[in-house]
């Protein structure tokens, strides 16, 4: 049985506590919940898997002392991972390091198309809700940056961690361009992931419904996260 500490009780984190509390994670229960100011040496005590859902700024505070203490580590707020000390750090041990696939899919794909021959270009356009983005009075769609995906998932941490996840699959930040868009009439969170290389042409279109708790994030995120504790916990 794994004991799961949760860093987080907000949109994602109070998703996924809840399906451990009802026992729906078969395998998996809940030890200890993490939320500002309360001691993560406590919940280290009693959980060997830790599950971040509490920003970036989070998971650089907490994330090498989980990994330090040898407890297993699955991460939504994968941006942080474009401070490259800290990816390192992360990976080090003698926990392991787990990333969630969040809002995104096609992952798999662009892992082995990229593992094939390098990709030559790809590129993520997020396009959200303008109060999302901290973007004020747009009329219509107005594409707020766009730049390589390291740099925008660290000048967006709350919403474009997608585009750091889709870099790590390809294996470069330098390959990946990131655009960000702001649009009033983005009733649902968009995605569109668009890769070339020998492998082959790669379009992936993701439309989520954003989270009511917080409409930066989408409302399937902690359900991927509790797709990944399910295989953890198998
Ligand atoms: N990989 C992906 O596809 C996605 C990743 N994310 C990441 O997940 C993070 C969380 O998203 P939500 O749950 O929607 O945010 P939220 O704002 O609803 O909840 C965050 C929770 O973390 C807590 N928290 C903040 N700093 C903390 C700290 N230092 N220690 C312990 N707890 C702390 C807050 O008090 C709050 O309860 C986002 O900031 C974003 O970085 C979000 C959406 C998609
Ligand atoms: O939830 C989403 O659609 C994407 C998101 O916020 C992120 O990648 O940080």
């Amino acid at each position: 049985m794994r004991s799961v500490a949760v860093i987080g009780r907000g949109a994602i984190g109070g998703v996924v506590i809840g399906a451990l509390e009802r026992g729906e994670v078969p395998g998996a229960r809940l030890a200890a919940v993490v939320d500002l100011g309360d001691p993560l040496e406590d919940a280290l005590a009693v959980a060997d898997l830790v599950v971040e859902c509490a920003g970036q700024a989070a998971l650089a505070e907490h994330g090498p002392r989980v990994i330090a203490a040898g407890r297993d580590l699955l991460v939504v707020s994968i941006g942080a991972l474009t401070d490259d000390a800290l990816h390192e750090r992360l990976r080090g041990g003698p926990g392991r390091l787990f990333l969630t696939s969040g809002a995104v899919g096609g992952l798999d794909l662009l892992r082995a198309a990229a593992a094939m021959a390098p990709l030559e270009r790809v590129r993520i356009v997020t396009t959200k809700k303008p109060a999302t983005l901290g973007v004020r009075d747009a009329t219509g769609p107005v594409e707020v940056m766009r730049g390589p995906a390291r740099q925008i998932a660290a000048a967006f941490p709350k919403s474009t961690n997608v585009a750091a996840a889709v870099a790590l699959a390809v294996g470069s930040f330098d390959v990946v361009e990131a655009v960000v868009v702001a649009d009033p009439a983005a009733t649902l969170t968009s995605h569109v992931i668009t890769a070339s290389g020998p492998a082959g042409e790669y379009r992936f279109e993701i439309r989520n419904r954003p989270s009511a708790a917080n409409p930066a994030s989408s409302q399937v995120v902690p359900h991927a996260v509790l797709a990944t504790l399910r295989d953890l916990a198998r």
